[in-house]
């Protein structure tokens, strides 16, 4: 029981092979142009490979070898989800009926497939949606019917090709927190530029580049350890997890980081002050702390100013670290510590005396910070 994918588009210089467990969820990320949406088209029926095959649970979605028709099975007939990054709802449908949609078309009765349509909304937090017609919703509104309506087929795969691209800032905490909910035990692909998505969401990451996977493993540990200069150049934010507390993120070692809460369901987010983060970035995995929603407290390396000893009387978070190296990285230098990184001027470096070994102060004001529900 599992999906195994090997395809080939000449066209578009793709060949890719991959495996997904049931109850595990993907996230493929690389540049423009790298191939993930042909993945995710092939997979679901869009887009057919000149050669290949796919099987799913034991079912063959394609099998074609180049010469031949193949074999070929039409998207509604896969077991597969998919959620764009636009809603793509049935516009004369009202919300209800569009998530009643799938069951009915798989032969359940109205009254079945309006209940399991309840069912779903009830899932995405948008019950009160149910009579609304779609030019009636907001992007994000749309977005999490959408997602209602794929989860209503009781998908074997969920197919996410960037699934928040195309909403405003405001709608994405909300989404995101929704999915790591839904995704949560769910074998998902999901498609992403963002970093902090596949840090939240995922299980595994799948790194491509140029029409092939150059690399995959766990997220945090890709981060950490990149291979590829796509990873590496998301490599840097700080990300620390634990049990959110208001405005505290409390880490299993008895740490405590203070910072702005992002948003949460229901919370209103603090402006988009982390745009462009997700570009940098070093995965920092602590492990968790009983009791509190799950969180992350991310911040880029930019942000942390390094001390000999602890500013005092600050109100400013501060973490006593070793370094373990010195790295340039353009006109500074990225200063790694365990799993935290900092970026000070070569300047800095000499009138700190920094060097491998030695025992420092990071430092990180709260403003700097934001906190997300995980
Ligand atoms: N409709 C198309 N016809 C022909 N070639 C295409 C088509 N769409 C994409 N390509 C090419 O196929 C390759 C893979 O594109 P694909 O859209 O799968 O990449 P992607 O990783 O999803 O990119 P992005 O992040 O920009 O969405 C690229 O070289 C692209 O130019």
């Amino acid at each position: 029981m599992s999906l195994t994918l090997e395809a080939v588009l000449a066209a578009r210089n793709v060949d890719v092979s991959l495996h997904v467990e049931p109850g595990e969820t993907v996230a493929v990320m690389g540049p423009n142009g790298a191939g993930k949406s042909s993945v995710v088209q092939s997979l679901a029926g869009l887009l057919k490979p000149d050669s290949g095959r796919a099987v799913l649970d034991g079912t063959t979605l394609f099998e074609l070898s180049g010469a031949g028709p193949g074999r070929w099975l039409p998207p509604h007939a896969r077991g597969v989800g998919v959620l764009a990054q636009e809603p793509l709802l049935f516009p004369h449908l009202n919300v209800l009926d569009n998530v009643a949609f799938g069951p009915r078309s798989r032969g359940a009765s109205r009254r079945e497939s309006r209940e399991a349509a309840r069912r779903w909304l009830g899932e995405v937090d948008a019950v009160e949606l149910a009579r609304r017609m779609p030019a009636e919703l907001s992007g994000g509104q749309a977005q999490r019917v959408a997602l209602a309506r794929a989860l209503a087929t009781e998908p074997s795969l969920l197919l996410l090709d960037e699934p928040m691209a195309a909403l405003d800032v405001n709608s994405t905490p909300f989404l995101r927190s929704l999915l790591k909910r839904v995704l949560a035990g769910r074998r998902a692909i999901i498609v992403t530029h963002d970093v902090l998505d596949a840090l939240m969401l995922a299980d595994r990451i799948i790194v491509m580049e140029g029409g092939r996977i150059v690399e995959s493993g766990p997220t945090a540990a890709v981060l950490a350890h990149p291979r590829s200069s796509f990873a590496a150049s998301l490599a840097g934010l700080n990300v620390l997890t634990g049990t959110l507390s208001g405005t505290t993120l409390m880490m299993s070692d008895g740490g405590r980081v203070a910072g702005q809460p992002a948003a949460g369901p229901g919370g209103t987010p603090v402006g988009d002050g982390f745009a462009g983060l997700h570009t940098q970035g070093l995965a920092a995995e602590a492990p968790r702390a009983e009791g509190g929603p799950e969180g992350m407290a991310a911040f880029p390396p930019s942000a942390v100013s390094v001390f000999l000893a602890p500013p005092a009387g600050s109100p400013r978070n501060c973490f006593a670290v070793v370094v373990d190296q010195l790295e340039p990285q353009g006109g500074h230098i990225r200063v790694r510590a365990g799993a935290l990184a900092a970026d000070v001027s070569p300047a800095a470096v000499a009138e700190l005396g920094l060097a491998p070994g030695a025992e420092v102060f990071f430092v990180v004001k709260a403003a700097e910070v934001r906190l997300y529900p995980a």
